[in-house]
This record gives C-alpha cells, sequence and structure tokens, in this order.
C-alpha cells in the first residue's frame, strides 16, 4: 500500500477528478488496462486491487508522471481500494484455454464476480461498474442481482465491456475492405460471446460484401476472441488488446460523467429493448451521461440475415442471463 497524496487538490473542478478502481489489477488484462487508465488525465485517483501483487503494479505505474495517485491494495485493502470509487472496473476471473468456451469460466468466475459485487455495493455503492470477467453475459446479471439484494442496483451504473468486439470489428473490416481500420466504425450488438456477438454491417459502407465474405468477416468477429486463446495456446486469452478495449470503455464512461455531450459506446445494459422478450441485457450503442447511461439506443435498420441473428443471439442471452440470476439465488 502506498501513501496517497491529495490528488483532488490538482484539479480545478471537481467533474475532472476521480477515483477508479481496477479489481485484478495484477492479471494479464489489470496491468496493461492500469497503466492506460494512468494516462487518462481525468482519472485522478487509481485504486489497484488484486489477491496478490498490485502493490508492485501500483509502484510501478505511479512512476509516470500524470495527475494521479496510485494506491495497490491486497485482500484486506479491499474496502479502502473501493471507497470514493466513480467507476470499478472489474477484470478479476481467470481466462481460457484453448477447447474452452466462455461458459466454461461460470463455475470459477461467478463467486468471483458475485463477491466483489458485495464489496462495491458495500464500499462504492454509486460507483459504476464495468464488468469485463467472463462470462459476461452471466457475470452482469450477477452483479446486477448482488446489488439489487443490496439495495444499491442502479441500472444505469452498470455496463458489461463489449468493447473489444467493437475493435475487432473495425480492425477486421478493414483488413477485408483494405481501409484504415481508425475509420470504420462498425456497431456490434447484442452480447459477449460467440454467436451472441452481432455486428451490424447493414449499417456500414461494407453492406455488398458477397454472401461468403461476408459470413466469414461475422464469423472472424464473432469469434475473434479464439483466434487469440490459440495463439496464446493455454497462456490465457486477449490481454492487451482488451487494455486498450477497457480503457477505452472506461474513459467513454469517465467523459460521460463529466458531462461531455455526444458520449455513445455500445455496452451490454440493463436495456429495454427486448425485455418484453425476456432478455433482460441486451449490448447496443448507449449515451453515457453524468449519470451514467443517458440513453440505451434502439438497434436501428437490420437486414433479414442481421435479424435472424439477433434472434438467435436474443435465445442464447436469456439462457445466459438466467444462468447468472439463479446463480446468485442459489448461492447469495
Ligand atoms: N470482456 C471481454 O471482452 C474480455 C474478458 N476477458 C476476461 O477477463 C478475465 C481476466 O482475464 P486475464 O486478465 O487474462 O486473467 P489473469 O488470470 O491474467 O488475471 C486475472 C487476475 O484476477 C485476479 N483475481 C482472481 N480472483 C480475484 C479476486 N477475488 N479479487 C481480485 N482479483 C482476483 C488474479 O489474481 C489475476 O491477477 C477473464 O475472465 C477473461 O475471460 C478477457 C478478454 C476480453
Ligand atoms: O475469448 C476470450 O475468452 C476472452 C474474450 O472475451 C475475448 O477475447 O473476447
Amino acid at each position: 500500500m502506498f501513501t496517497k497524496v491529495a490528488a483532488r487538490s490538482f484539479s480545478s473542478s471537481a467533474s475532472s477528478a476521480y477515483k477508479v478502481a481496477v479489481l485484478g489489477a495484477n492479471g494479464g488484462i489489470g496491468q496493461p488496462l492500469s497503466l492506460l487508465l494512468k494516462l487518462n488525465h481525468k482519472v485522478t485517483d487509481l485504486a489497484l486491487y488484486d489477491l496478490k501483487g498490485a502493490p508492485g503494479v501500483a509502484a510501478d505505474v505511479s512512476h509516470i508522471p500524470t495527475n494521479s495517485t496510485v494506491s495497490g491494495y491486497d485482500p484486506e485493502g479491499l474496502e479502502q481500494a473501493l471507497t470514493g470509487s466513480d467507476i470499478i472496473v472489474i477484470p478479476a476471473g481467470v481466462p481460457r484455454k484453448p477447447g474452452m468456451t466462455r461458459d466454461d469460466l461460470f463455475n470459477t468466475n461467478a463467486s468471483i464476480v458475485r463477491d466483489l459485487a458485495k464489496a462495491a455495493a458495500d464500499y462504492a455503492p454509486d460507483a459504476a461498474v464495468c464488468v469485463i470477467s467472463n462470462p459476461v453475459n452471466s457475470t452482469v446479471p450477477i452483479v446486477a442481482e448482488v446489488l439489487k439484494s443490496k439495495g444499491t442496483y442502479n441500472p444505469k451504473k452498470l455496463f458489461g465491456v463489449t468493447t473489444l468486439d467493437v475493435l475487432r470489428a473495425s480492425r477486421f473490416v478493414s483488413e477485408v475492405a483494405g481501409s484504415n481500420p481508425v475509420h470504420e466504425k462498425v456497431t456490434v450488438v447484442g452480447g459477449h460471446s460467440g454467436i451472441t456477438i452481432v455486428p451490424l454491417l447493414s449499417q456500414t459502407e461494407h453492406k455488398s460484401l458477397d454472401q461468403e465474405t461476408r459470413d466469414a468477416l461475422i464469423h472472424r468477429i464473432q469469434f475473434g476472441g479464439d483466434e487469440v486463446v490459440q495463439a496464446k495456446n493455454g497462456a490465457g486469452s486477449a490481454t492487451l488488446s482488451m487494455a486498450q478495449a477497457g480503457a477505452r470503455f472506461t474513459g467513454a464512461v469517465l467523459d460521460g460523467l463529466a458531462g461531455e455531450r455526444d458520449i455513445v459506446e455500445p455496452s451490454f445494459v440493463d436495456s429495454p429493448l427486448f425485455k418484453s422478450e425476456g432478455v433482460e441485457f441486451f449490448s447496443s450503442k448507449v449515451t453515457l451521461g453524468q449519470d451514467g447511461v443517458s440513453t440505451v439506443h434502439p438497434l436501428g435498420g437490420l437486414s433479414d440475415h442481421e435479424e435472424s441473428l439477433v434472434k438467435e443471439a436474443k435465445d442464447t442471452l436469456i439462457k445466459n442471463i438466467q444462468k447468472g440470476v439463479d446463480f446468485v439465488k442459489q448461492n447469495p
């Protein structure tokens, strides 16, 4: 643990000084994510928590000369890590090995996320919670159920981080189109695993791809995580690209909290879009504001093919979401 200096005093207004806590900060995602958050000037207080090793990560990134203090916490410091947090980012949990699905991580990660959600409710009940730990389609409902049971659930402040699907979509589309990925904006909706990931190519300039190219591209976006898992060959899953995705999404939530306008990112949230069909959470574009989600955007026009992909995604999501809800009911 490190002595903090009064970081907030450096900032001229409260709306540009924020505490962000990273839970799982010593992991493959946690370390580079902490680095990238240290580079975000809105973050004035960075609290890094892990079962072990977070003080070392904190000491390391704390030497970067940006206007924030960094503190590292072992388990006995969880309360201190969380207290006063504006955003809690959760990449704690085990990653996949080749041959596993994200759902295979459920048995291990469900209880990790449940327990961290309990601590979040106790020590930072107003914080926005960004869940990276897989399976996101189930861990987000787990957090929601825990917060509901604690009376602190704010549906506008719970996010499943699906930004990596958006990054991959930009990159993979650009490889097919021979374009600059920086300018490729693809909305990805649904959830964060396999067929629940639905990129809306019909809303891009690439709506006229031949069917074979289109299907291969969609499949690559849906199963991009597998490419990394296989290439790492037992050493885990995406960490560096995920850190970039997590930093971008956390940055967007911060921008919204700070009152910036037109901050829009897709995220897996408590969504009105398909609730009448039993889908409690769904990823679509959301506008981020001072209180978290300010607008959940509808999907917009879909091709017939995308309609069928969304339908399949919804069927799987209903089961994934229910699994998370049941877990908390059975293992409170
Ligand atoms: N949402 C997304 O797009 C993505 C999600 N992931 C998921 O992120 C999670 C983390 O992945 P990696 O960083 O590669 O794994 P990792 O194993 O490298 O790191 C996980 C970290 O969590 C820590 N941890 C475990 N239990 C904890 C607890 N109770 N409290 C605090 N820290 C705890 C571990 O000590 C470790 O440092 C995995 O579940 C993975 O599937 C990975 C890539 C993309
Ligand atoms: O594939 C995994 O297990 C990790 C992940 O969620 C991703 O890379 O999208």
